[in-house]
C-alpha cells in the first residue's frame, strides 16, 4: 500500500492529545510574515521580493485562484497513490524543492538542511548553482537521495564544463538549465535596501571552490575576495546565449536536461527539437519579467506544444495542496515549490522544510481524495473551471 500523506493530519491531532501543536502554521501562506518578524526585512525582503511592482507574483496567485476545482463523488478513493515517474525517475509524489540560491541568508545550515529535509521526505532536491554551500557538501548531506542540479549558464565555458563534471561526480542525475535570468531583473525591494547577497559573497560557493573559476582570477579568492565577487558578477550568466548553444550542454551532460523558465509554446517546441527532455513552466516566481504572463496561464499551451516529447514541470506561486492539484489538472507532471520552503528553513531549519513538504503533500492528498481521485494520473482539465473566463 502506498504511503498516505494525509496521515500527517491525524498525526497532528493525536499529538495534540498530549498538548503538542505544530511549531509552524499549517497554512503555509502565513510563513512569509512570520519569517519577516523573526529575521527582519533584509534577507526576507530578498526572498519575498519580486520584479517591478510585484504584478507577476500577484498574477501567479490570481491565475491559480481563478481556477476552481469541480469535485466528483463516489469514486472509491480509499487507497491512494501519489507516486509519479518524472524524467524516468520514480518519485513518491509530484513535488520537488525548487532551486533557491543563497539560503544561508535564511539559516546557517542553508542548502544542506533543505537537502536533508527533501531526502528525509523522499522528494528530489534541486540544488542551485548560486547555493551558499558547495555542491559536493550538499550531496554528502543527502546520502544517495534523489538530487538534480540547476545550472546558471556561465559566460565561461570551462566553468560550465567544470560544474557539469562536478555535479555528475556528486550524484546529481538531472540538469535544470535556467534561461530566464541572463540578467538580474529590476527588483525594487532589494534596490531600496541596496541589498544583494552576492556582493557579500553569499551564493558564490560553487564558483569560489571551482578550479576553472579560480583560473580566471589574478589572486586567490582569500587574498582578494572583492575581485572574486566582481569576477562572479561578470560571468555567472550570459545574455548572449542562443538556441544553438544548447548543443554544448547536450554534449557535456548525459542525463536528462530540462529548460527552466519556458512560457511560450514555440520555445517548448524548440526545446524538443534541441533534444531537451523537459521544461519548467515558470516565471521565476515573478522575480524576473514584471508584467509577465502568469505561469498557470502559460501552462496549458506549453503542455499542448510539448505533446509527449517533453516532461512539463511547473512552478511560480504554489502555496497549497490545491495549487498542486490545479497545476497537474492543467497538464504538469510535477510542481516545484520555492519560497515556502525557504521560509520553513528560516523558521525551523531542516524540520521547518520537512513541515512545509508534509503540509503541502497532506493537503494535496486530501484534495485529491475529496475531489474523487486516487492517483495524479486521472487529473485533467475537466476537473477545473475557470471563473470569469
Ligand atoms: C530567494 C530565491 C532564490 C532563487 N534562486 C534561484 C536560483 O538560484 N536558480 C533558479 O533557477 N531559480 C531560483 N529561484 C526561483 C525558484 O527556483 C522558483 O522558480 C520560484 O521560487 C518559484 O516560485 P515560488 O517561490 O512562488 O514557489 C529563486 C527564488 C527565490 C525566492
Ligand atoms: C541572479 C539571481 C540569482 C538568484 C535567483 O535566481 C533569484 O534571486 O531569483
Amino acid at each position: 500500500m502506498a504511503k498516505h500523506w494525509a496521515d500527517f493530519q491525524y498525526e497532528i491531532y493525536l499529538n495534540g492529545m498530549t498538548g503538542a501543536v505544530p511549531r509552524l502554521p499549517t497554512d503555509l501562506t502565513r510563513l512569509e510574515e512570520l519569517t519577516e518578524q523573526r529575521l527582519g526585512p533584509g534577507p526576507v525582503g530578498y526572498v519575498a521580493g519580486s520584479a517591478g511592482s510585484g504584478s507577476t507574483a500577484r498574477a501567479n496567485r490570481a491565475a491559480l485562484d481563478r481556477r476552481r476545482i469541480v469535485p466528483r463523488m463516489l469514486r472509491d478513493v480509499h487507497e491512494r497513490d501519489l507516486s509519479v515517474e518524472v524524467l524516468g525517475r520514480p518519485l513518491p509524489a509530484p513535488l520537488a524543492l525548487a532551486p533557491v540560491g543563497v539560503l544561508s541568508i535564511m539559516h546557517p545550515d542553508a542548502e544542506s538542511a533543505a537537502a536533508r529535509a527533501a531526502a528525509a521526505q523522499g522528494v528530489p532536491y534541486i540544488l542551485s548553482s548560486a547555493s551558499s554551500t558547495p555542491m559536493e557538501q550538499v550531496a554528502e548531506a543527502m546520502g544517495d537521495a534523489e538530487r538534480w542540479f540547476q545550472l546558471y549558464w556561465a559566460k565561461d565555458r570551462e566553468v560550465t564544463r567544470s560544474f557539469l563534471n562536478r555535479a555528475k561526480a556528486a550524484g546529481f542525475t538531472a540538469l535544470l538549465v535556467t534561461l530566464d535570468t541572463p540578467l538580474l531583473a529590476w527588483r525594487p525591494r532589494d534596490l531600496d535596501q541596496a541589498y544583494l547577497p552576492f556582493l557579500h559573497g553569499v551564493g558564490t560557493a560553487n564558483y569560489f571552490s571551482d578550479p576553472a573559476f579560480q583560473a580566471g582570477l589574478a589572486k586567490p579568492v582569500h587574498e582578494d575576495p572583492n575581485a572574486a565577487v566582481m569576477h562572479f558578477v561578470g560571468m555567472f550568466a550570459d545574455p548572449g546565449k542562443t538556441w544553438p548553444d544548447l548543443e554544448f550542454l547536450r554534449e557535456n551532460w548525459d542525463g536528462p536536461i530540462v529548460l527552466k523558465g519556458i512560457l511560450h509554446p514555440d520555445d517548448a517546441r524548440r526545446a524538443a527539437s534541441a533534444g531537451m527532455d523537459g521544461v519548467v513552466v515558470s516565471n521565476h516566481g515573478g522575480r524576473q519579467v514584471a508584467g509577465s504572463v502568469a505561469a498557470a496561464d502559460a501552462l496549458p499551451r506549453v503542455v499542448e506544444a510539448a505533446g509527449d516529447r517533453l516532461s512539463v514541470l511547473f512552478d511560480s506561486g504554489v502555496r497549497t495542496g490545491d495549487d498542486i492539484f490545479k497545476a497537474l489538472a492543467l497538464g504538469a507532471e510535477a510542481v516545484l515549490v520555492g519560497r515556502p520552503y525557504a521560509y520553513g528553513l528560516g523558521l525551523d531549519g531542516q524540520a521547518g522544510v520537512e513541515h512545509v513538504i508534509r503540509c503541502l503533500l497532506a493537503e494535496f492528498d486530501l484534495t485529491l481524495a475529496l475531489s474523487g481521485h486516487a492517483r495524479p494520473a486521472t487529473l485533467g482539465p475537466d476537473d477545473l473551471i475557470e471563473e470569469n473566463a
